[in-house]
């Protein structure tokens, strides 16, 4: 298939092989088949998927899990990559874009334990496993006395080591829970209130080559508007301050009568200073204006103490992951 073939012919998704990948392909398969497309899927690994013995955040981050299926665009063996917009760098390569935004499924991060209902129930020295910084710094924030653990893997191996014992409880996203029908394992959710999500958490993102306008406007009824603008927010913070994983830092915009409103916090990754916070709200109606919300609340944040990485980081600093 040459990349220059028209949408009306068959389409391929390249994805990633986990289970919550191939949902998230499969979602985005049958959106388009309802509107008469046919689309096959292509199953790639990814660095991300094969390095499971470090912290992504050490390893080189978000990059991680998107260059492989660029290649696949780049060579026109596939059209579309559908992608869980949290692992999404800010800025994608050259030659990339981001043909929509899907309606977001639960943005809050969920609590599961064979044992306790909840953070609170958890005994002193409990032993929490977490895949994030941003969710390290947040919850040893709320629990101090609490042994934070990385826990690394995909859904269904964080869930076996829990089940195995390692862990007392795990904190992860409700999302992929969610879309595996594995709800009934989540025993509570945490407020956005007191544990903010990471920018574009729960929401997906189809990235196409920037090249193909026609593939762009036959995807764009897929589009939810809502949720593209809140995360145009959330991901404008992170870009102002050079965001990677190797930041803990959490965006989480929602809509309240008809105004954008955002939070965000940031916290020093050796842990050193307090969490910072900074929230704005304003009646947003475009991708500009919400961009300016989170740029806005960048500089907040920065004012009050956050320090900004480098931009692009986590895809240029990454041996044979070159940006
Ligand atoms: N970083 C891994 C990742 N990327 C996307 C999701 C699922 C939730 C989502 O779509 O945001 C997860 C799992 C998790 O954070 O627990």
């Amino acid at each position: 298939m040459t990349p220059t073939e028209s949408p009306s012919s068959s389409l391929v998704i390249a994805t990633r092989e986990s289970r919550l990948a191939l949902w998230q392909a499969e979602h985005v398969q049958a959106l388009l088949q309802a509107r008469g497309h046919r689309v096959h899927l292509l199953g790639m690994t990814t660095q991300g998927d094969q390095i499971l013995d470090r912290s992504l955040s050490k390893v080189g981050g978000k990059g991680l899990f998107v260059k492989e299926l660029e290649v696949a665009l780049e060579q026109g063996r596939a059209q579309i990559a559908v992608h869980s917009l949290k692992d999404v760098p800010m800025d994608l390569p050259e030659g990339f874009a981001l043909a929509c935004v899907l309606e977001r499924e639960d943005p809050r991060d969920a609590f599961v334990s064979p044992r306790y209902a909840n953070l609170d129930e958890l005994p002193a020295g409990a032993v929490l496993g977490t895949s994030s910084l941003r969710r390290q710094v947040l919850l040893q924030a709320l629990r101090p006395d609490l042994r934070i653990t990385p826990l690394r893997g995909n859904l269904d191996t964080r869930l076996r080591k829990l089940d195995e014992g390692q862990y007392d409880a795990i904190v992860l996203a409700a999302a992929g829970l969610k879309r595996l029908g594995l709800g009934a394992r989540l025993r509570s959710t945490f407020a956005p209130e007191a544990m903010l999500p990471a920018a574009g958490q729960g929401a997906l993102g189809i990235e196409v080559r920037s090249d193909r306008a026609d593939l762009i406007a036959a995807l764009a009824p897929l589009a939810h508007t809502p949720t593209w603008l809140a995360v145009s927010a959330e991901r404008a913070v992170s870009r102002a301050l050079g965001g990677s994983c190797s930041m803990p830092l959490a965006a989480h915009a929602r809509w309240t009568e008809g105004r954008l409103q955002l939070d965000a916090a940031w916290g020093d990754p050796e842990g050193r200073t307090p969490l910072v916070r900074a929230s704005a709200c304003a009646a947003v109606q475009s991708h500009a204006e919400a961009e300016v919300l989170g740029t806005q609340v960048a500089a907040s944040l920065r004012a009050r103490g956050a320090v900004g990485g480098v931009a692009g980081f986590d895809v240029a600093g990454l041996p044979g992951n070159a940006a």
